[in-house]
């Protein structure tokens, strides 16, 4: 649906709308009749659970919905992959290049992992350079090959800026969520674990909690 910004003439006061227009064959001609819906409501709802660099959702928004979807999958006994993700040696990019590129980065990192998930997983920025993916009905294969393509993504991803154009890497460490008494929180320090590990054996790497 169409959506933009109004003026409220009386006072130069702009507000969100979204706009539906209908038509139909009335006695003597065509008749259409518009909607114009304040929406301002609902943006703030938006702007309240997402981060303003990326958009992402922000760590309590996130819990909500993985407390909600952990629910979900242990009730109907189906899989959920969780995987954590954090650029390598970012304190160098911000160091070499100053925090607005390090900023540019991060959005790039976004925008590119958004790129390559389903519609129903979840991407969340936990805070600083770390990132959280969750996945519903994903399982120990299905978690590695994703892993894997979001590790390529940005391997080949270039963060093309006036002065300079630059590449990262990533670390990423998975887990799955197991039978109950398995919780979300506990699958994300699988994750965290593995994340850690990965970092240790040198980084730009996968690895899935309990492989080798
Ligand atoms: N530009 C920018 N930098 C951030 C932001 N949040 C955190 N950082 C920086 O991210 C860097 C994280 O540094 P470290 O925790 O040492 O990690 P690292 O340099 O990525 O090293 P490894 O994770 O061990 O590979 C710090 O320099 C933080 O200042 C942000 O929103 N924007």
């Amino acid at each position: 649906m169409p959506s933009g910004n109004v003026c409220a003439p009386q006072d130069g006061y702009s507000i969100p709308v979204e706009v539906s227009i209908g038509s139909e064959l009335a006695a003597g001609g065509r008749l259409f009749v518009g909607v114009v819906r304040d929406i301002s409501e609902q943006k703030r709802t938006e702007a309240e659970l997402r981060l303003p660099l990326t958009g992402l959702l922000n760590r309590r928004a996130f819990n909500d919905e993985a407390s909600r979807l952990t629910g979900l999958t242990l009730r109907h006994q189906r899989s959920l992959g969780v995987l954590v993700l954090d650029v390598d040696h970012f304190k160098r990019v911000n160091d070499t290049h100053g925090h607005a590129v390090g900023d540019e980065v991060l959005r790039q990192l976004a925008r590119t992992v958004s790129g390559e998930l389903r519609d129903t997983d979840l991407l969340a920025r936990l805070g600083g350079e770390e990132f959280c993916v969750l996945m519903p009905e994903t399982g120990s294969d299905g978690l590695k090959r994703l892993a894997n393509r979001l590790l390529e993504a940005v391997r080949a991803m270039v963060v093309r800026l006036p002065d300079v154009s630059l590449q990262i890497t990533v670390s990423i460490g998975g887990a799955n969520l197991r039978d109950p008494p398995d919780t979300f929180k506990q699958a994300l320090l699988r994750a965290d674990e593995a994340l850690y590990t990965a970092k240790g054996e040198g980084r730009n790497r996968v690895l899935i909690h309990g492989e080798a």
